[in-house]
């Protein structure tokens, strides 16, 4: 169980999930990041786990895109590691980084398709900067993961502006995950969508990580996608992870972001709907 104060252990900070995952697809260590005078993180320790839908959670400015960033190697922090696949990627050069990302898929809030190409173009843009695949490779490859997401081959040649919200995010997913990754970066994956469009966004991903055996970093303020998606909860206040866990260990941490996030009316109202979808879980059994 974690505890709210700073610790310097991160092994302690990091309780692995309860079966053996094997080592770390992600590893934070000591990590510094500062922009001028401010600190943004400080002896920050994180594990994510293959298999794993883990979400970071932490008030605002606290530097969970940030850290998402740095996981991508988009920005490097002042000190500290981030291994990924064991590659450390704060040393990486661009090439190397190139290369590492065709293994991974990214979904993010904002710029998430290119506007002045069709869904297809979009789909298959990852897979074309390869340079190594044939035409009709491509083309069966971008069917298949429309159809994965559940855009159908009508939609293809549809412009972004063409599209609702609900099927841009599906198209975008479908783009993510067009070089089939094994780690995949949502961003606020249901910022955006109306409460139906985003349940079954959230169905569309459990299936996904389910059947394609995928390890998630999630970022998210919104707690019915956190609660239904979560394996983990990573919550990030002070600088640093104070709690990581299951979201009932988390939420027996004693911090005040804890109490005012989780335990407030929107809190225990999507507390309450997840104890009632377990409930229902437990009965079908
Ligand atoms: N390129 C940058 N230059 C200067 N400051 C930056 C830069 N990028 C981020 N910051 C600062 O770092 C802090 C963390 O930013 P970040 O966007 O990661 O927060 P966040 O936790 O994702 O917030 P939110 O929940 O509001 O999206 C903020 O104070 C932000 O202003």
């Amino acid at each position: 169980m974690n505890e709210a104060k700073p610790k310097r252990d991160p092994q302690r900070l990091n309780r692995r999930p309860t079966e053996d995952v094997g080592p770390p697809v992600v590893q934070i260590r000591d990590l510094l990041t500062r922009f001028g005078r401010t600190v943004v993180h400080q002896d920050l320790n994180l594990d994510i786990y293959s298999g794993e839908i883990l979400s970071i959670v932490g008030g605002s400015g606290t530097g969970k895109t940030v850290l998402l960033r740095q996981m991508l190697g988009l920005e490097h922090p002042a000190r500290g590691t981030v291994r990924v696949f064991g590659e450390d990627i704060t040393a990486a050069g661009e090439d190397q980084l190139r290369h590492m990302r065709n293994h991974w898929g990214m979904l993010f809030q904002h710029g998430a398709l290119y506007s002045a190409l069709t869904v297809f173009e979009n789909i298959a843009l990852p897979m074309r900067e390869l340079r190594a695949l044939p035409e009709e490779v491509i083309r069966a490859a971008v069917l298949l993961k429309m159809e994965m997401v559940g855009l159908g081959a009508e939609h293809a040649n549809k412009m972004p502006s063409d599209l609702s919200g609900g099927m841009i995010k599906r198209a975008a997913l479908a783009r993510a995950l067009a070089l089939e990754p094994q780690l995949l970066f949502l961003d606020e994956p249901t910022a955006g969508l109306d409460p139906d469009l985003s349940d079954s966004f959230v169905e569309l991903i459990q299936t996904l990580h389910a059947e394609l055996k995928l390890t998630v970093v999630m970022v998210t303020h919104d707690l019915d996608t956190l609660f239904a998606l979560s394996s983990r909860i990573a919550v990030l206040a002070d600088k640093h992870v104070i709690a990581v866990g299951p979201v009932c260990d988390v939420l027996k941490v004693d911090h005040p972001f804890i109490k005012q996030f989780f335990l407030g009316p929107r809190g225990r109202r999507a507390l309450e709907v997840l104890e009632q979808r377990q409930a229902g879980q437990e009965s079908e059994k």
